[in-house]
């Protein structure tokens, strides 16, 4: 047996969001968001499904924060529902909105937990949507006004913060593919959007750094890794287009003060244009005190003419699949966490999303989801292997303590460590729980 063993100072967690575990969707003077909008529009969600009750975490918070102590984790990152506590987007705040997550709050540091709140985890206020949502610039002024609130509200409190999840996905995924909400397929507005969201992230640092001068900050994208199926320069350059898309599109303007020049004209040639304003990038890519990192899996690709905006192909070898049908590729994350410290140098990460969709169901009042166990293993020894390689990680953020509403696969795909019945609400921990309770535990796992 081989021990895994990590450092003293790693903090380990786990995370959810608002509009996947919360529910009371018309709650407590919540107002809908667009994937209230999106998840109620038949045939954007398997099976129809919506976040209207979703774990009933509204009501039974208190149950998940026994569960994180039970655990042992340091951190619990969750989101806060916009349109929770700013009902209309901008102006008048909740009061019942704020006092949920005071509540939550509390109870997380009543029991030793560090909260890590995420400021946008994609549910924008649909007033907000109906001004042109994140396409209007305006958005960028209305996010900063919700994020001083928040501030505000928890600065006391609260010392970690993200401003915007996955922003990929709440750009090129949601407005140029239409899989998320809104479910525009226009590259232009996606572009459009990506930019907004990044100016909303630096606009959002900037309010921090006058409101919550002792806290630390940054952003979470996610990224997958693409390995290319030949040696053949062409191979090659596919996957990099294709992981520009993710990684250099989302990270130069935070931390080189640009965006990456091939995409670009790759998107110009798909008649979709930067409009950067006097500033805009100043504002992106000031100091940020970390970067998450989402990653799930990676694959292999070759160029393909015509092939989508890269001209990249995955091929789906032979690799296990994940229920979601994602390849198991650890490997891959270990060359994404090099490849970004080599373009980036010493920015602290934290891995804000890892985990595996496995749709165990319980059994005897067991969840034996031994598969999530090897994945686990298996990707904190390509992190351990990473840190060995000098990439500077704070910590590790399991996804997800809960199974929960993963958006447009609805409840179909099991995510948690702890399994949901839906009917009942009723939590189950799986093998998995256990195995990374030990694993926080000692700090060390074997293999
Ligand atoms: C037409 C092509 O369509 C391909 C589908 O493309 C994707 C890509 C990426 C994802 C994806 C889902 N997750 C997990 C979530 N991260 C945040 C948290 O809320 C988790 O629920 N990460 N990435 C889904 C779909």
């Amino acid at each position: 047996m081989t021990t895994i063993e990590f450092p003293k100072s790693m903090k380990w967690g786990a995370a959810t969001a608002a509009y996947q575990i919360e529910g009371a969707a018309d709650k407590g003077g919540r107002a809908p968001s667009i994937w209230d909008t999106f998840s109620h529009t038949p045939g954007n969600v398997k099976n129809g499904d919506n976040g209207d009750y979703a774990c009933d975490s509204y009501h039974k918070y208190e149950e998940d924060v026994q569960l994180l102590k039970e655990l042992g984790v340091d951190v619990y990152r969750f989101s806060i529902s916009w349109p929770r506590v700013i009902p209309q987007g901008k102006g008048e705040v909740n009061p019942e909105g704020v006092a949920y997550y005071q509540r939550l709050i509390d109870s997380l540091l009543e029991n030793g937990i560090e909260p890590m709140i995420t400021l946008y985890h994609w549910d924008l206020p649909q007033t907000l949507q109906d001004q042109g949502g994140w396409e209007n610039r305006d958005t960028v002024e209305a996010f900063q006004e919700y994020a001083k609130a928040m501030y505000e509200a928890f600065g006391d409190q609260v010392k970690n913060w993200i401003t915007i999840n996955e922003p990929w996905c709440a750009s090129f995924l949601s407005n140029y593919l239409g899989v998320h909400a809104p479910g525009k397929q226009d590259l232009q507005a996606a572009v459009d959007v990506a930019h907004h969201l990044l100016l909303a992230h630096g606009k959002a640092v900037e309010a921090f750094r006058e409101m919550i001068p002792d806290g630390e900050i940054g952003y979470a994208p996610n990224a997958d890794w693409l390995e290319p199926f030949s040696s053949a320069e062409e191979d090659h350059e596919a996957c990099r287009r294709e992981m520009q898309w993710k990684v250099e599109w989302f990270m130069d303007p935070v931390f080189k003060g640009t965006y990456p020049d091939l995409l670009q004209s790759i998107f110009a040639d798909n008649n979709a244009y930067l409009k950067v304003e006097e500033g805009d990038m100043e504002t992106i890519s000031q100091p940020i005190d970390f970067m998450g990192i989402n990653y799930y899996s990676g694959s292999i690709a070759r160029y393909k003419e015509g092939s989508g905006l890269f001209e990249a192909e995955p091929i789906w070898v032979d690799y296990d699949k994940t229920d979601i049908g994602w390849p198991v590729y650890s490997e891959g994350f270990y060359k994404l966490l090099t490849y970004i410290h080599q373009q980036y140098g010493e920015v602290p990460i934290y891995i804000t999303e890892n985990g595996a969709c496995y749709n165990h169901e319980v059994e005897n009042g067991i969840v034996n989801d031994q598969p999530r166990i090897d994945y686990l293993k298996k990707h904190l020894t390509a992190l351990h292997r990473a840190m060995k390689s000098g990439v500077p990680i704070k910590g590790y953020i399991l996804w997800s303590l809960l199974d929960n509403f993963e958006w447009a696969e609805g409840y179909s795909k099991r995510f948690g460590s702890v399994h949901v019945n839906y009917r009942t609400f009723e939590r189950t921990k799986k093998e998995s729980y256990y195995w990374y309770q030990q694993t926080v535990h000692n700090n060390w796992f074997e293999i």
